[in-house]
């Protein structure tokens, strides 16, 4: 995607060829600023105080993160070292371990010698794999949205509503949830997105929304409460939601409150899709409940962040300090709610017989009933 006019990523080698560049996600939407990952604790540490988010992100973030290890150390230790640190950073979007995973199995094999160089063409790989998995997600997310709009009035857009952010910023490029509505935006079909603000970090108020914007997308940003009466309205044609880890058998697991998503949207007729890259999916697990969901930091909730009208962004209370508080990140959609899973390889049942016709290939170790 592109920035004021320069095509841009969210990661990517820095110029000089030493380091990694990201784009800073905690100073968006007040500031567009770039910070530079030199070493393995730079990687994990990016990862941990999201400054990089959404599940692909993650995952090209910990194989970039592989390769700033090898460059000071390429032993076996410093491999596993790298490994383990980058795969404690946050434990429920399943791409950190798929990534960490092929890594591994990338370099282990090689001599010392040949890592750093192998770390680095395989890192570059896993995101030029991510960009192409999530613009053929939008191709087939977009089919959904031809057939929508071909039942309304001309000039009638189809109204789409999303939760957090699984736009380009949580990806490589394109998005998983928006690359859909960014192929129908750019092939004219008119589309306007309801953004869910997703407290408590305001995942869709400050990057959906920050995204849609740049891109020219019509767009309002709602709170996170007023979807289901929009749906009783007959205000949303289709939700589409990205996932942090999907079960062999088609639970979805996302930012906390998606679940609540998609009980409205049943409710009320409105089809629930989920833009699923395969790397999102565990195949070894056949219950959502079963995916350990992150609990964050107190501050999260007792805090929100905000820009005042002196341009200070700072952090304001919004709770008692005697109230103490819970921050589940993320939540399980059973797979009876979804309508679809959008996938590189075209839509999926939500089960294990529907992921199966898509990914054969993975017969033997998807998890059971
Ligand atoms: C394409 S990203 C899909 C998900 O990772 C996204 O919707 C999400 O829940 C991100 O959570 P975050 O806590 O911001 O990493």
């Amino acid at each position: 995607m592109k920035v004021k006019g320069t095509p841009m990523r969210p990661i990517q080698p820095s110029a000089d060829g030493q380091a990694v560049s990201i784009i800073d996600q905690t100073k968006l939407p007040h500031e567009f600023v770039l910070a530079r990952l030199e070493t393995l604790a730079d990687a994990a540490n990016a990862i941990r105080a999201m400054l990089v988010r959404g599940a692909p992100l993650i995952g090209a973030t910990a194989a970039y993160g592989v390769w700033l290890a090898m460059r000071a150390d390429a032993s076996d230790e410093a491999l596993e070292n790298a490994i383990d640190t980058l795969a404690a950073t946050r434990p429920t979007a399943i791409n950190l371990r798929w990534a960490l995973e092929d890594m591994r199995g990338t370099l282990a094999p090689l001599p010392p010698a040949d890592r750093p160089a192998a770390a680095f063409a395989r890192a570059g790989a896993i995101a030029d794999e991510d960009v192409a998995i999530n613009h053929a997600i939008g191709r087939h997310g977009l089919e959904i949205i031809r057939r929508l709009v071909a039942g309304k009035r001309p000039g009638e857009p189809v109204n789409i509503l999303t939760h957090c952010n699984a736009g380009w910023l949580a990806t490589v490029d394109w998005g998983t949830a928006t690359s859909p509505i960014y192929q129908a935006h750019d092939a004219g079909i008119p589309v306007h997105v309801w953004v869910d603000e997703t407290r408590p970090r305001n995942q869709g108020a400050g990057l959906t929304a920050w995204e849609l914007a740049n891109h020219g997308v019509p767009h309002k940003v709602i709170v996170d409460n007023a979807g289901g009466h929009l749906m009783q309205h007959g205000l949303v044609d289709m939700v589409i939601v990205g996932t942090d880890r999907t079960t062999a058998t088609g639970d979805v697991c996302n930012k906390i409150g998606t679940y609540l998503k998609a009980l409205a949207a049943r409710d009320n007729g409105v089809p629930f899709y989920v833009a699923l890259p395969s790397p999102t999916i565990d195949w070894s697990l056949s219950d959502g409940r079963a995916i350990p969901i992150e609990e964050r930091d107190a501050a999260e909730v007792t805090h929100v962040w905000g820009r005042t009208v002196d341009g200070e962004v700072l952090p304001v209370r919004v709770t008692p300090e005697e109230s103490s508080v819970a921050n589940y990140g993320f939540d399980v959609t059973p797979a009876r709610l979804v309508t679809g899973l959008i996938t590189e390889r075209g839509i999926a049942e939500a089960s294990r017989e529907g992921l199966l016709a898509l990914f054969p290939e993975y017969r033997a170790r998807a998890a059971g009933e």
